[in-house]
């Protein structure tokens, strides 16, 4: 590993970096602050997730009913505005974002994530994307962009990530937790870390810290 860039370094030319982890594992905050360090943009492949179930709880269609679910898509299609600050997403003029992180939608987005027709949808929208940029979810290091520069893996135990939830959610700890951890369960087929990705448990770090610690690890480039 080279000496890592000073901060605010831009990153240019065909580099990536790669952020995936467990639900509430801190991954956009920490994508977040990494992006801003790096003067690149970040995206959150949860959102597109979120944003497909969302408008199928909406249109009433069944969550593990792909081919309605696609044709849904296509006829409203969303756009993720990689905003430095945090992503946006667009169904045409309306703006979901707000809406992408209730509880329903937490309940019924790995149904739709489980769907291949979905991920493939999901995927090929990350891979048109310009780089550089830091991308964040559970599959970018190992299906998405295999060819990362560098790629990390978060993790924290389930109750301290239930904790760091519970402040932006209605419900209380326990349930958070119970949630979290049955989220992860169905997810756990496109939740493998990368072979060779740095796991870091953000348990004991600041967000801060977590920040801190990718920076340091990311190979040096030319500014
Ligand atoms: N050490 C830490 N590492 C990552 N996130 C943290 C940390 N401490 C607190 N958080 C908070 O945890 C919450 C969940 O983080 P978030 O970025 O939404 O995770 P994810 O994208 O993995 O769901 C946020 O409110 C974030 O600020
Ligand atoms: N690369 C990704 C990103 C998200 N997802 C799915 O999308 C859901 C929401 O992802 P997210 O990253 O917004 O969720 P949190 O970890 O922020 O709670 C996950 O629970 C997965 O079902 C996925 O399958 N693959």
């Amino acid at each position: 590993m080279r000496a890592a860039p000073p901060h605010g370094t831009l990153y240019t030319g065909r580099v990536i970096v790669t952020i995936d982890g467990v639900a509430a594992s801190g991954k956009s905050s920490v994508a977040s602050g990494v992006a801003r360090a790096l003067g690149v943009p970040y995206v959150s492949s949860g959102l597109l997730y979120r944003a497909a179930t969302l408008l199928a709880l909406e249109a009433g269609a069944p969550l593990e009913g792909a081919r309605a679910l696609l044709t849904h898509l296509r006829a409203h299609p969303l756009r993720l505005e990689a905003l430095p600050g945090g992503n946006r997403l667009w169904a045409g003029e309306r703006e979901l974002t707000d809406e992408l992180h209730s509880t329903r939608v937490d309940q019924g987005v790995s149904a739709v994530a489980a769907l291949p027709e979905v991920r493939a949808w999901v995927d090929a929208q990350l891979r048109a994307l310009p780089e550089p940029f830091v991308a964040e979810g559970r599959d970018m290091g190992t299906n998405v962009f295999p060819h990362a520069d560098a790629k990390f893996y978060l993790t924290a135990s389930p109750r301290v990530r239930a904790e760091r939830r519970a402040q932006e959610r209605p419900e209380d700890v326990p349930a958070i937790e119970a949630a979290l951890i049955e989220r992860d369960r169905r997810d756990r087929v496109q939740s493998a870390p990368a072979p060779d990705a740095r796991v870091i448990d953000t348990g004991p770090l600041s967000l801060e810290g977590v920040i801190g610690t990718i920076l340091a690890a990311l190979p040096a480039r030319s500014a």
